[in-house]
């Protein structure tokens, strides 16, 4: 994404300065939000489900497996949406396994990417009976056959490539350059597969690529598979079947007026063009698409403080919360839910952690605000809870999933004694 704190106007600035709809899946905003406080982490169940079905839709007659890369929105009912729509998950860590095992994804449906899988999360996996592990390096590869040995099992993996491939996107998320930890080189592939006998408890028969997230042009998708589909061929030629191709995720979304995203419908069909002669399965592993629209952060305005060059709307909500602002410079829209005053202002929108970074937009126009009013931070559906912290002692913000006029609480929000559970005052000693 390009750099967008700098908030320079949107084209249409009718949408900065109007209201938020303050009904979302049939549940009135305001009432939710005096009901559960704020902040509140709110998604639309609907959303999510249109979004599945959209892309199942663009997926159809394929042998397609689409495995939810739950690190965008890991929390029960999320995850409880996709398993009982049939998808699987992309895991990245034991933490998720466990998560998405307990949300009713079978094992057989996971796939587990991820360059620092340690060997228990590896034992873990391999107890669970994943479908495949997604290979970062030869070590991790030399690891999992010890470990598989050890079990008398066979795993089923995919070497992730490295395409060295600009995915255009912010270099923090971008993870298909040569210079990224990400994936091995084609060369180091191939040694791989020339020495698959040297690994009889590991089944290499997959290729897997993920260049990077919130990628707004198929071209670099397009890129990627076609060095993926050169592979596959050269592989088979030599004698390697490949009987599966997980083409990564990374499809982005509008988080601002004027993005241009790429239409489901074009980023299948570049993937069945790439990937024409495949026989085998095709698995997919979209986060963010999924997730993102469907998500909004509700927040109540603290205070509007005079600052020197413009004034500052302080939230209840903070970078703990949503650290997309801080870490990525990333666009929100922000806007007041229902309502807004006729006369517009330009704020800096911060939160209240102590730290500068803590700013969700500078120099933002928006219908004039006082403290109470409650404001919509939208687009936080993906990478939002999920990257949270308690950081200033502040407890995780409650998450709450609408349906169809109904609410569930998914999370409550943190108590103090939550926040703290399983720390000590280092009141017992051992000898080391
Ligand atoms: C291996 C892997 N797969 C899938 C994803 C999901 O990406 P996105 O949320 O951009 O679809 C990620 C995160 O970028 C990832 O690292
Ligand atoms: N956390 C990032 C996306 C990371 C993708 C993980 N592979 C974001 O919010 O944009």
């Amino acid at each position: 994404m390009p750099p967008a704190a700098a908030d320079t106007p949107p084209a249409n600035e009718e949408q900065a300065t109007g209201a938020a709809p303050a009904m979302l899946d049939g549940v009135d905003l305001h009432a939710l939000a005096a009901r559960l406080g704020t902040p509140l982490h709110v998604y639309s169940a609907g959303a999510i489900r249109a979004r599945i079905a959209a892309l199942r839709e663009a997926l159809a007659g394929l042998d397609a497996l689409v495995c939810y890369a739950a690190k965008a929105n890991s929390n029960r009912a999320v995850l409880g949406l996709m398993a009982g729509a049939g998808l699987g998950a992309d895991i990245v860590s034991a933490g998720e396994l466990w998560r998405a095992l307990r949300a009713g994804i079978p094992a057989r449906r996971i796939v587990f990417s991820g360059v620092g899988k340690t060997a228990a999360e590896i034992d873990a996996a391999l107890d669970a009976d994943i479908l495949r592990f997604n290979l970062e390096s030869r070590d991790e590869l030399e690891t999992l056959d010890r470990r598989a040995a050890a079990r008398g099992v066979l795993a089923r993996a995919a070497v992730r490539i490295n395409p060295d491939v600009d995915a255009l996107t912010h270099a923090k998320i971008s993870t298909g350059r040569a210079e990224n930890k990400f994936g091995v080189s084609l060369d180091e592939a191939r040694g791989w597969f020339a020495a698959a006998g040297t690994y009889p408890h590991v089944r290499l028969d997959g290729l897997h690529v993920h260049i990077g997230s919130q990628i707004l042009s198929v071209e670099p998708f397009r890129q990627a598979l076609r060095h993926v589909d050169a592979f596959r061929r050269e592989l088979e030629a030599g004698g390697h079947p490949i009987r599966s191709i997980d083409v990564g995720g990374g499809l982005g979304v509008r988080y601002r007026a004027g993005d241009r995203t790429v239409a489901v419908a074009d980023y299948v069909a570049a993937i069945r063009e790439a990937l024409a002669g495949h026989d085998g399965r095709l698995l997919l592993e979209p986060g963010r698409w999924l997730v993102a629209e469907a998500g909004v952060l509700l927040t109540r305005v603290v205070r509007v403080k005079p600052g020197a060059t413009r004034p500052f709307l302080v939230l209840d909500a903070a970078m703990n919360d949503l650290a997309r602002p801080s870490l990525y410079d990333a666009w929100h829209d922000i806007a007041p839910v229902g309502a807004a005053r006729a006369d517009a202002e330009r704020y800096d929108v911060v939160g209240p952690v102590c730290e500068t970074g803590d700013t969700f937009a500078r120099d933002r126009l928006l219908p004039r605000c006082a403290p109470g009013d409650l404001l919509m931070i939208r687009t936080t559906g993906a990478y939002g809870a999920s990257m949270a912290s308690t950081y200033n002692s502040r407890p995780l913000a409650a998450e709450v999933v609408l349906d169809g006029g109904r609410y569930a609480v998914v999370r409550r929000r943190q108590s103090f004694e939550e926040m703290v559970a399983g720390e000590t005052a280092a009141d017992h000693w051992e000898n080391a």
